[in-house]
């Protein structure tokens, strides 16, 4: 299959490389330095150093020339980039069936990822989103990795994981697509929870509360939105919940943890050199949550902590002095 990566964060590089191993892949970069990095040196030392490119992906900076023959195209970019990406392509001429691997609510708007390609490829537009819980780092090494690929068309998701399926990025199909971009969106902001939580040494009874309540969050967001309850049990749910909320690959865990030392956001922001899409998405997910009167007090103090300027001890303090409650509530 012809696949197109549109972005060459740590991400989209990942993917091309694990892509690149079965299929004729193009991985298009918006930045010139690195474009000729990647085709001089065959490495993307600014957002994926030390992973050398296999010589058969195709590298380039021409977005009309790298989409031009793609069969299938992979959106990269991360979500405040999203729509511009969809309109970029949609200027080009028509747009060839594609998934996107953005985690998150749109700024503002509060959009899940499926509605901004309904409003700007229209609403029978073919196309899903791959999540799950997947490091670009381990993904790029060649490490054992299980994500979903959701669509709406079961048989469009299906397709679409047999043929990125391999041995070492096993690719499992899925119709819920709200479950799974809501797996997404959430998890990143308990994963800056669980940063904060360690980062104040509040010790391994509290991450594993933290984890747990957070998936129960999750659930009652996503379950009021038109997701699956099994969804939120699986890879792209309690899943990659798993993974950000303890792997220190993380960047969503390492603004917590940062917090918890007092530095700054917008220092933090800038230290970290990649997005943290639970920066945004806690604000977004948090003023929905009021709106829909759903109960989702670790991400309110997320969000406080992120956006009013609580400081995080006193917002864990908070949490902790809730009243008692039954746990299925
Ligand atoms: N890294 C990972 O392990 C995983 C990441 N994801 C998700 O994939 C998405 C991309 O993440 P990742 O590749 O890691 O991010 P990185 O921070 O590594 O790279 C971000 C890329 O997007 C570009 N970009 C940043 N802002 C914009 C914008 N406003 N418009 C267009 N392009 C922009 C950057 O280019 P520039 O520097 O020029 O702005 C850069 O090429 C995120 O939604 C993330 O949650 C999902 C699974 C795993
Ligand atoms: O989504 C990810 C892994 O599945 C990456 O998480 P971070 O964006 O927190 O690094």
């Amino acid at each position: 299959m012809n696949i197109t990566v549109v972005s060459a964060g740590a991400w989209g590089t990942a993917l091309a490389v694990a892509f690149a191993a079965r299929h004729r892949v193009t991985l298009w970069a918006r930045e010139a330095e690195v474009v000729s990095d990647m085709q001089e040196l065959r490495e993307n030392r600014r957002f994926l150093p030390g992973h050398r490119l296999p010589d058969s992906l195709l590298i380039s900076g021409d977005l009309a020339a790298a989409v031009g023959g793609a069969e299938l195209l992979v959106v990269a970019a991360p979500l405040a980039g999203f729509r511009a990406s969809l309109r970029a392509l949609k200027a080009l001429g028509p747009v060839a069936p594609l998934v996107w691997v953005c985690k998150g609510l749109e700024g503002d708007s509060g959009k899940l990822p499926h509605r901004i390609v309904a409003e700007e490829l229209g609403e029978d537009f073919v196309c899903g989103a791959l999540s799950g819980p997947s490091f670009a780092e381990e993904v790029a090494q060649g490490l054992p990795t299980a994500v979903t690929l959701a669509a709406t068309e079961l048989e469009f998701a299906r397709r679409i994981a047999h043929a990125l399926h391999a041995p070492r990025l096993r690719v499992y199909a899925s119709d819920d697509l709200v479950g799974v971009e809501i797996g997404g969106a959430v998890k990143n902001v308990m994963a800056i929870a669980a940063g904060i939580c360690d980062g104040l040494g509040l010790g391994h009874n509290a991450r594993a509360a933290l984890i747990t309540r957070g998936l129960a969050e999750m659930a009652r967001f996503g379950l009021v939105v038109g997701g699956a309850r099994q969804t939120f049990m699986g890879l792209a749910g309690m899943g990659d919940l798993i993974l950000t909320c303890t792997g220190d690959l993380s960047r969503n865990r390492r603004v917590g943890l940062a917090l918890a030392e007092g530095k700054t956001l917008s220092q933090i922001l800038a230290d970290l050199g990649h997005v943290a899409e639970g920066v945004g998405t806690a604000r977004e997910v948090a003023r929905r949550a009021i709106d829909l009167g759903i109960e989702m007090p670790i991400t309110q103090a997320v969000d406080a902590i992120l956006h009013q300027g609580v400081p995080a001890a006193m917002a864990v303090e908070q949490l902790l002095h809730r009243d008692p409650k039954d746990e299925s509530a």
